[in-house]
């Protein structure tokens, strides 16, 4: 059996691997945590802590042959958010092919890192030279992600840059995420800008809000688990469900796939990155289960 070949993934080591017949990287740390990243669009697409459940929500019908972006775990957003200027919709970076460099295990962790450089089909959308470094390390019960800038031409750039953190939730109605009181926010739905005057987000319905300057560190409370989700360099976070009318008509999420997840997305949107030539910006969002 070479290394890439499907195994059961009990047994998967840290390493290449395919996943649904795709180019990917398992990790697996001492203590028994395990994660997989795709190679398309360096998409964390499960992440299992010790002895614990899967925490991020990957759609049944995501499409994973590399022709689309990923519907759930963690896409990479580069170097546009949403529609906010003329790129595809959320840049890029999650629907290109991005480079294993690394993946081992040292001390208590296992991480991956994986690179996107800039190349023909980059350059014709969006004309400058960079690498994006994506690092992902677990531990026991923590995974860090690590979204790394640089600037390899002769003159400066913007972007925007998110981790679109798609997380399970056993029902999101009952689900609440905590933190975000007093925090001003764009509510896309209603083309709004509104301020939180409550602890708790919860849902019901569609929501697509960017909580500007948001808190290092939110709280999401679902049946019998609390997770906390830390971020650090990043400014804003996107909080957003599809409810069940949108959740019908994306036809990669089943209709009733609202219910089972909710993204909170670590951003930089509000202030895009200025990067001058040959400097490097980088920011991780963490997330950590404790019961
Ligand atoms: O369907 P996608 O292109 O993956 O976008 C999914 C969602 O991403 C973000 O959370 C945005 O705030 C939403 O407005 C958008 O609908």
């Amino acid at each position: 059996m070479t290394e890439t070949s499907p195994q059961p993934r009990a047994h998967q080591r840290t390493g290449p691997c395919q996943f649904e017949g795709q180019s990917a990287v398992h990790l697996r740390s001492p203590a028994g945590a395990q994660a997989t990243v795709l190679l398309h669009g360096a998409t964390l697409v499960s992440w299992q802590p010790a002895g614990d459940e899967e925490q991020l929500y990957l759609s049944p019908a995501a499409v994973l042959d590399g022709s689309a972006p990923v519907r759930g775990g963690v896409p990479v957003i580069f170097p546009q958010f949403n529609q906010q200027g003329p790129l595809p919709k959320h840049g890029f970076a999650r629907d290109h092919a991005w480079t294993l460099q690394e993946a081992t295990v040292r001390g208590e962790h296992a991480f991956a890192v994986l690179t996107l450089s800039d190349n023909e089909a980059t350059r014709a959308l969006w004309p400058h030279a960079f690498t994006l470094e994506l690092t992902i390390s677990i531990d026991s019960h923590r995974i860090d992600m690590e979204l790394a800038v640089i600037n390899n031409g002769e003159m400066p750039f913007e972007f925007q840059a998110a981790l679109h953190t798609y997380l399970s939730t056993t029902d999101v109605r009952r689900a609440q995420l905590e933190g975000l009181i007093g925090q001003n926010y764009q509510d896309t739905v209603l083309d709004q800008p509104r301020q939180q005057w409550i602890d708790v987000v919860t849902i019901a319905q569609e929501i697509d809000r960017i909580y500007w300057q948001a808190p290092a560190e939110l709280t999401l409370r679902d049946t019998g688990r609390r997770l906390a989700i830390v971020s650090r360099g990043f400014e804003d976070c996107v909080v957003w469900n599809p409810g069940p009318e949108r959740s019908a008509s994306l036809p990669d999420l089943p209709d009733d796939g609202w219910l089972t997840m909710l993204c909170v997305e670590a951003a930089q949107i509000g202030n895009p990155v200025r990067l001058a030539a040959g400097e490097e910006w980088s920011a991780i969002q963490s997330l950590v289960v404790a019961k």
